[in-house]
């Protein structure tokens, strides 16, 4: 079964080209042409669904991408370099990509609208750079050689399939590993990219990259099919049109990019038959872009979520039912993470001051404290995301200090109290993300089932808010920390399910080698896991020690809970 799996998409890919070679023989010369205009815009799309779908990045330039990769490609071809085309389209595609690279870096401060206006810039600029300059060649009239095997149309549009499903096994595999892991994560929460270890910026230049590399194979490809590049091919609008095709379809799905490409050259196609200026194409793409801007959605995530809900109507929830064969808990060791004098401000809030916790080896410590005592900056403050905060953290006898992502990767996880979790993983995906080590099916298993997780091929988007948390702890315990920081990992969780949370949550320093400190609200919950408690009240140490003796504090009862009320 599993063996049959890995092998679909090779399956699916020879499909693709057997097809492609039938269109090739079965249609008429003047289809054959728009089809490998659509494998060409394809390609493009596949990119563009990289940058925008998976890693929720504006990119309005995708076209001079491609304007870069018909540029070396013409360039070479004019210098005759060694290789022929075929190199020289792999070469276009990497100097794209290095462009993109370069493009991405603005990618690293800006979002939203900023990069937009940023990315069109560019492509306006090199719009007008490229009518002045012209591509290589083309004032002497020397066109691009097809390599001889594929020199007529038939053959040529035979090779663009096999370059476009190429391509799209790239994308897929791409997609499925670390770094398409990552466009996902980074597209969702940047924060949450970074507690899981992994670099925000590395992330989204990746995306970059690989976007602009299938931009550059796409505008070498289209200089192979015409023979002389010209600007017209490359320009803002086509690159804005393109990008708004990509929302509507849903671009980051394979399919999806491929059947943008079919409504990219079959609209314009459409409207030249009913006698309508083809520019009209670029009106319709808006339209539909506007429409799926403002549903949220695409077609190719509604279709499938249409089928989702046919096929399994109840979204995963999380069973934990069934008991645990129980693990004897360690004794608590001495500190592995001790934080000193942490002070946290915003403005004239003193949301932290003077703060100091130790986490036990092989312990759970609890922090507790009312609305608003710190306690989220407190994690925030050691984890590392707020660079400002005073103090020191030791993590295993050693200062932990630099960026979220360093610290992750030191051996200090974190969780959020919002959920960070990327819809668009399955749940197995995302547990090697966090984990960033391999695993074993058995033991992704046995950690989803100790916590009553739904299975690791469910799509993360069809698993409810509390399951989806906890799937968050089991990944981050997965990663093997030293220590794990919980911000109210229950709070998704109905009550009656605490118990059975806290129960399996006693057991994880013995069970994953991890030691824990929780944030909770529900005391019995901090009770029935937590060795010692530290009490935070108005940002500062109110209490801190063995649970009983805490919890009896008379400062404790008056100051957290009210004199009257019971601890
Ligand atoms: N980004 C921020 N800007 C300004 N003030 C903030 C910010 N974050 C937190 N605060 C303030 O710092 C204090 C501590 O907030 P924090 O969220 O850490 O409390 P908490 O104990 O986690 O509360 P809760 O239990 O409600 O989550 C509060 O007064 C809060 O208003």
């Amino acid at each position: 079964m599993r063996l049959a799996e890995r092998g679909m998409p090779f399956v699916i890919a020879l499909v693709a080209i057997a097809a492609g070679f039938g269109l090739s023989v079965g249609l008429d010369g003047y289809f054959v042409y728009l089809g490998m205009s659509a494998v060409v815009a394809g390609i493009s799309l596949l990119g563009l669904g990289v940058v925008t779908g998976s890693a929720g990045m504006i990119s309005l330039c995708q076209l001079t991408f491609g304007a870069v990769g018909a540029w070396v490609v013409s360039a070479l071809n004019e210098a005759q370099a060694p290789g022929g085309f075929l190199t020289w389209l792999v070469l276009g595609g990497l100097a794209a990509g290095v462009v993109g690279v370069l493009v991405g870096l603005p990618a690293l401060r800006l979002r939203g609208i900023n990069l937009a206006v940023v990315t069109l810039g560019l492509a306006a600029a090199a719009d007008l750079a490229l009518v002045q300059l012209q591509f290589p060649g083309v004032s002497g009239g020397i066109s691009v050689e097809r390599p001889d095997a594929f020199s007529d149309d038939r053959s040529y549009f035979q090779l663009a399939v096999v370059v476009l499903v190429l391509c799209c096994l790239a994308v897929y595999f791409l997609r499925r590993g670390r770094w398409g892991s990552a466009w996902q994560a980074v597209a969702f929460s940047e924060r949450g990219t970074a507690a899981a270890g992994t670099s925000v910026r590395t992330s989204k230049l990746t995306a970059f990259a690989v976007s602009a590399t299938l931009g550059g194979i796409s505008g070498g490809l289209l200089t192979g099919q015409v023979g002389l590049a010209f600007p017209a091919s490359f320009t803002a609008i086509q690159s804005l049109a393109l990008y708004v095709l990509a929302i509507m379809s849903g671009a980051h799905l394979i399919d999806m990019a491929v059947f943008g490409a079919v409504l990219w050259v079959g609209v314009p196609e459409l409207l030249k038959r009913w006698g309508i200026p083809q520019d009209w194409g670029f009106v319709v793409f808006g339209v539909l872009g506007v429409q799926a801007l403002a549903s949220g959605g695409n077609l190719g995530t509604t279709v499938r979520q249409v089928w989702y809900r046919r096929s399994k109507k109840e979204p995963a929830k999380l069973d934990l039912a069934a008991g645990t064969a129980a693990i004897e808990p360690k004794a608590p060791g001495p500190p592995v993470l001790t934080v000193r004098g942490l002070s946290v401000s915003f403005g004239h809030v003193a949301a932290l001051s003077s703060v100091d916790i130790a986490v036990p080896e092989h312990g759970v410590l609890g922090v507790i404290g009312p609305n608003g005592a710190g306690k989220s900056t407190l994690v925030d403050a050691i984890s590392g995301f707020l660079p400002n905060a005073e103090g020191s953290v030791e993590l295993g006898g050693k200062p932990l200090a630099g960026s979220p992502s360093n610290r992750a990767r030191a051996g200090l996880r974190r969780t959020f109290q919002q959920d960070r979790v990327p819809p668009g993983l399955t749940v197995g995906a995302y547990l090697k993300f966090l984990a960033r080590r391999r695993l074993t099916a058995d033991e992704i298993g046995e950690a989803l089932d100790f916590f009553g997780c739904p299975a690791a091929r469910t799509p993360l988007s069809q698993v409810d808010v509390g399951a989806r948390r906890l799937v968050e702890v089991v990944g981050h315990l997965l990663a093997k920390p030293r220590v794990l920081l919980l911000d109210e990992p229950a709070a998704g969780l109905p009550h009656e399910e605490h118990v059975a949370f806290g129960e399996r949550l006693r057991q994880v320093p013995a069970r994953f080698g991890v030691s824990v400190l929780l944030i909770e609200h529900d005391l019995d919950l901090v009770r029935s896991v937590c060795d010692t408690i530290t009490v935070l009240d108005f940002g500062r140490v109110l209490a801190s020690g063995p649970q009983a003796e805490v919890l009896a504090d008379p400062a404790v009862l008056k100051a957290y809970m009210g004199e009257t009320e019971m601890l």
